[in-house]
Formats: structure tokens, sequence, C-alpha cells
């Protein structure tokens, strides 16, 4: 038996989705560098399901299939409203909420490619609006409906804020949506990919997907990282804050990554996003800030900044609510974890790994009474 703590350099499967090579990402055959630079969220949506770009007519349909499904069934409302919104974790809202839709979903057969792939659409829809109604109802706000002139991250900026959306922080959303959209094998889209591999559906494979990225070692990181921020308030104290962590030993939320040890290339672009809409926002500390960390982790640790760390202060500057940067990254990465389980059903074989068995053994039982 082969053993490697963490999976580390397993290659669990072929893909043809995401390919990750140094510190090169490429979707689909397609640079994230050309993607991020010319290509708006649902085409990379389309390309992650249907493995190749849209044309402008199969965009145009893609996008308004989204907008036809975006509303929330009005039976999932009442369960909403009986959660306690303003103390359950969003994340945790949201994985109920998308489990709520799987239970109202019709569970159709795993062959019916159709149904699948509207189940597909369905929760890629859906799950923004889970979030901005999550957020909306714990703010006393009344609930707004999508609109169709309004693309996928214009409208979750619409429904969580109103009008009117910010064409620059529209863009910097979307760009955002992409960077996050697929990572090759990362923790919670393995789960996924575990979860349908007993032939589970969609529904139960995000709600999954939604569980591990909740962690902060995965998706959560990027809480942790404006939580630390703002716990360190002003520029002059970052050095002695991050001194004290790494003294006691303690981890650098969004630093460090189990593949790319020389960079992230989705980190640069949100670190110019950060500078950009931090400065937009009169709020450049906090990228200053971040921008001292990057270099002091690298210098000391030779640990480069990772997806979430630049995340933290570019959503914080658009006004979002801290505790909704991780259900934002589930909502970019449901395209990615769909992906990856059409890919799964395609090709299935359960997957089911070993364990080396190293506790006591032939113990003698003794009988409860003697116990
Ligand atoms: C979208 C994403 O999921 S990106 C990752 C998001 N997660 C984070 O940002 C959390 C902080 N980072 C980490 O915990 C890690 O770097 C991970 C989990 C991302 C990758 O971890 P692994 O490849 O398993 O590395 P591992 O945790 O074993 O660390 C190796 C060494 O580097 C150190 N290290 C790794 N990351 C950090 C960090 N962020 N801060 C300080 N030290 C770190 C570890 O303490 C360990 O040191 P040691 O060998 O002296 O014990
Ligand atoms: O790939 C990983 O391990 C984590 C990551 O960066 C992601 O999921 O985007």
């Amino acid at each position: 038996m082969i053993k490697a703590r963490g999976l580390e350099g397993v290659v669990l499967t072929d893909t043809k989705i995401t390919s990750i090579s140094g510190t090169k990402l490429s979707y689909v055959g397609y640079d994230l560098d050309d993607l991020v630079n010319y290509a708006t969220f649902e085409e990379v949506v389309f390309l992650l399901w249907y493995k190749r770009l849209p044309n402008q007519a199969e965009l145009t349909e893609f996008k308004e299939n989204l907008f036809e499904v975006m509303e929330l069934p009005e039976e999932i409302y009442p369960h909403i409203e009986h959660m306690d919104l303003n103390k359950i974790h969003p994340m945790s809202a949201l994985r109920s909420v998308i489990s709520l839709l799987g239970a109202y979903d019709p569970e159709d057969s795993l062959t019916h490619k159709d149904a699948t792939m509207e189940k597909a659409l369905r929760l890629q829809a859906r799950i923004l609006t889970v979030i901005t109604t999550l957020s909306r109802l714990r703010n006393g706000k009344e609930i707004l409906h999508p609109k169709k002139e309004y693309g996928y991250a214009e409208n979750f900026l619409y429904l969580l804020k109103g009008d009117p959306v910010d064409p620059i922080e529209a863009r910097a959303f979307d760009q955002a949506l992409i960077l996050h959209a697929d990572h090759e094998l990362n923790a919670s889209t393995f789960t996924a990919r575990v979860c349908v591999a007993t032939l589970s559906d969609l529904y139960s494979g995000i709600t999954a997907a939604i569980s591990a990225l909740k962690g902060e070692l995965h998706g959560g990181a990027n809480e942790q990282v404006i939580k630390m921020l703002m716990e360190i308030g002003e520029v002059d104290r970052a050095i002695p804050y991050i001194q004290e962590k790494i003294n006691n030993k303690e981890k650098i939320m969004g630093m460090g990554h189990r593949v790319y040890k020389k960079g992230d290339p989705r980190a640069k672009y949100l670190k110019k996003m950060s500078k950009e809409l931090t400065r937009k926002a009169g709020q450049e500390k906090w990228y200053q800030i971040s921008e001292i960390i990057e270099e002091y982790i690298k210098k000391e640790k030779g640990l480069p900044a990772n997806v979430d760390f630049y995340s933290a202060s570019t959503y914080h500057s658009m006004g979002i609510e801290h505790d909704l940067f991780t259900p934002i990254f589930a909502m970019s990465r449901t395209s990615g974890w769909i992906a990856h389980m059409l890919e799964q059903y395609d090709d299935n074989r359960l997957i089911r790994p070993r364990a080396n068995y190293v506790g006591p053994k032939k113990l003698e039982f003794i009988p409860i009474s003697k116990r």
C-alpha cells in the first residue's frame, strides 16, 4: 500500500478541466490570463461544463437560462425564515439551504443527461440568490428580484446591495469569480467527486463541497484574512503582529499552498484589484497592511500569498460583509465543482482508499457488566 499524508502528490484521475503547471493555470486549455482579461464568468462556466467556449448566441442563451431559474422556489422561504440568520454563519446556512433546494428538486436518474444539466444550471443560478437572500433577510432588507439585463456578477452585487451597481466593482467581481472558478483537485472538489462517485446527485456533491470549503485551511481562509487585517488595524502594527504569530507558531491565513510553492498565479490579479479598489474606497491601508504581511512571510518563511489573501481586502473595499467572503468563493467554485462531478459521472469508479491500521490488536472483550 502507498501512504501519502494528506494525499500529497497522489494523482487520483485524468481530467480535461484544469491544469496546474508550475505557476501556470489553465481551464480546458485556455490560459487563465486570457480568461481573466477577456472573458466573463458565464463564458468560463460554459467552458468548464461543455469543454469549449460558447459563441455569442450560445452565451446569450446560457445567460438567459441562468436568469430564468435564479429566483428561489417559494417553498424554500419558510425554511429560511425559521433560521436565526443573525446567529448562524452564512456558510452553514448556505450548506443547509443548498441541501434543502436539493430536497425539493426532482430526483432524476443520473443517466438522464439533460436533467443533470438542468440541475447544474439551477444550482449555479440559485446559489447566488441564496447568499444574497440570507444577507438581506438578516439585515431586515426587502428581497430584490434579479434583472435580465445584468450579468451574473452584476446580479449578485445588485441583489446584495441594490442599485446602482458600480461598473468598476462589477468587472472586478466578475474577474474574481473567474479566478476562483476551478482549481483541479483541491479539497472541496475532491470531496464533491468522492460524494458523487457513489452515484449520489449534484446537490449532495455541492453540499459536501461547501462543507469542505468552509474550513479555514481552504476557502474559509479569506474570512480569517480580513479578521487578521481588522485586528492589525494600522500599518505600523503589521510587522509586530505577524512576528508574534510566527513566534507562537501560528499560521498566517491566506499564505502558503499545497501545490504552489513559488506563487499562486491568481494572487497577482487580486492584489491589483485590492490596490485599485481600496484606493477607490479611500481604504488603502488594508492593501498596504496586506502587502507588508505578504513581503514579510515571503522573506521569513518563503511562502507565497494564495488566492484567499488579497480577495479579503478586495471584497471588504466593495462593502461586502466579511462572513460572505467564503460563500462567494462557494458561488464561484460551484462551476468547477459541477464540472468535476460531470467528469466523474462520465468515467466513474467508486473512490475508496485504504487506511493502515495502527491501533491495538487482539484485545480481550470484557462484557459491559464487568467493565
Ligand atoms: C483556496 C485555498 O484553499 S488556498 C489555501 C487557503 N488556506 C490558507 O491560507 C491557510 C494557511 N495556509 C496553510 O495552512 C497551508 O499553507 C496550506 C494548508 C494551504 C497548505 O498546507 P500544506 O501543504 O499541507 O503544508 P503544511 O500545513 O504541512 O505546512 C508545511 C510547513 O509550512 C508552514 N506553513 C504553511 N503555511 C503556513 C502559513 N500560512 N503560515 C505559517 N506557516 C505556514 C507549516 O507550519 C509547516 O511548517 P513545519 O514544517 O515547520 O511544521
Ligand atoms: O488547490 C488547492 O489546494 C486550494 C486552492 O487554491 C483552491 O481550491 O483554489
